[in-house]
């Protein structure tokens, strides 16, 4: 399923002898997606069973993709991953956590090294949201003819986070070798260069939204929080244009940690229920003995941070 609004899911559907494999350069004219668009609603069998983004679905019904037709989707099937967010962005206290993206492989934090600065808080925070997925995290670096991405490079070593640095007009094989035969979601405030991007990686990218906004009937600027684009080498990425920042509130302290293997066995000491933020906890003492590098130990509290506070402090100049 590679977009939705409404009540309206845009499924993509692959021919007899595609399935299973993902194409690779086989695009119907003009559409920066190859294969059959079926517009479906939700078959009432499914219930309250949602399905975002990146769902892979079985569809009944008129399932021609001929204009003013509606397949229906009766079976949503196993995800490998879920990219969620806490429910209300605004009120992240209540803990309900709502999917963005299913079986996507890695989030692309694309930030940029100037104009707007970066935001590390808002970078830890996708970060975050990435470990809660369970997916692996790519650093995309923009307008690196305005910065040098030296600084932030350095900031975010200790977690051995990959990155790439771009710039408009720039080269992109690293970004491509990077993306190629994998389904990833790309996420980044107003203004970063993420539709430069997206539009330099996938000619025909705005063709394609704008295919799936006039067969859904919407106009341009839909309500549709996700879009799915093919790339030309194979592989998917995920457009995220509304969605701004991700509520961590659903994310527990231990699903952070896991993603420091090195400094678990330090917590042992710790009271129980510790946040790993206070003067109580063990890990201070554990690292100050040499048991780990003090830097993993700063990132997984900057990270274990980043979850607090209002998510509105990602976007303080939206209205
Ligand atoms: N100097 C410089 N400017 C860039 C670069 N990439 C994009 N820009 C400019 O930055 C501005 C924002 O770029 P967009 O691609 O629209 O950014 P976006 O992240 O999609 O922002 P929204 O459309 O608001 O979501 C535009 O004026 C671009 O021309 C770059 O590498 N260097
Ligand atoms: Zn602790």
């Amino acid at each position: 399923m590679v977009a939705v609004d409404r009540g309206r899911y845009t499924c993509l559907v692959e021919s007899a002898g595609e399935k299973g494999r993902r194409r690779k350069k086989d695009h119907v004219e003009g559409a920066a997606m190859s294969g059959r668009v079926v517009v479906a609603m939700k078959a009432r069998e499914l219930g309250r069973k949602g399905i975002v983004v990146g769902d892979r679905v079985a569809l009944v019904g008129d399932v021609s993709g001929m204009e003013d037709t509606l397949a229906r989707v009766v079976r949503v099937e196993p995800r490998v991953s879920m990219l969620r967010r806490s429910a209300d962005d605004t009120d992240n206290t209540d803990g309900i956590e709502r999917p963005v993206v299913a079986n996507a492989d890695q989030l692309v934090i694309v930030t940029a090294l100037a104009d707007p600065p970066p935001r590390p808080r808002m970078i830890d925070r996708m970060l975050v949201a990435a470990f809660d997925a369970d997916i692996e995290s790519l650093l995309c670096l923009t307008k690196s003819d305005l910065a040098s991405p030296e600084e932030l490079v350095a900031l975010y070593a200790p977690l051995g986070v990959p990155y790439v640095v771009v710039q408009k007009g720039g080269g992109l094989d690293e970004v491509r070798r990077r993306l190629e035969g994998r389904i990833s979601v790309l996420v980044g405030h107003s203004g970063v260069g993420k539709s430069t991007l997206v539009n330099a990686l996938v000619p025909d990218a705005n063709r394609a939204v704008s295919h799936v906004n006039a067969v859904t009937g919407r106009g341009r600027h839909t309500s549709t929080s996700a879009v799915a684009l093919e790339l030309p080498e194979g592989g998917w990425i995920i457009d995220t244009p509304g969605v701004r920042s991700f509520g961590l509130a659903h994310v527990s302290v231990e699903t952070v940690l896991a993603g420091f293997p090195d400094l678990i066995e330090g917590t042992v000491q710790c009271p129980k229920g510790c946040n790993h933020l206070s003067d109580e906890c063990a890990l201070d003492a554990w690292v100050a003995a040499g048991h780990a590098d003090p830097a993993r130990l700063a990132s997984l509290r900057r990270l274990l941070a980043s979850r607090e506070g209002a998510p509105e402090e990602d976007h303080p100049q939206d209205p």
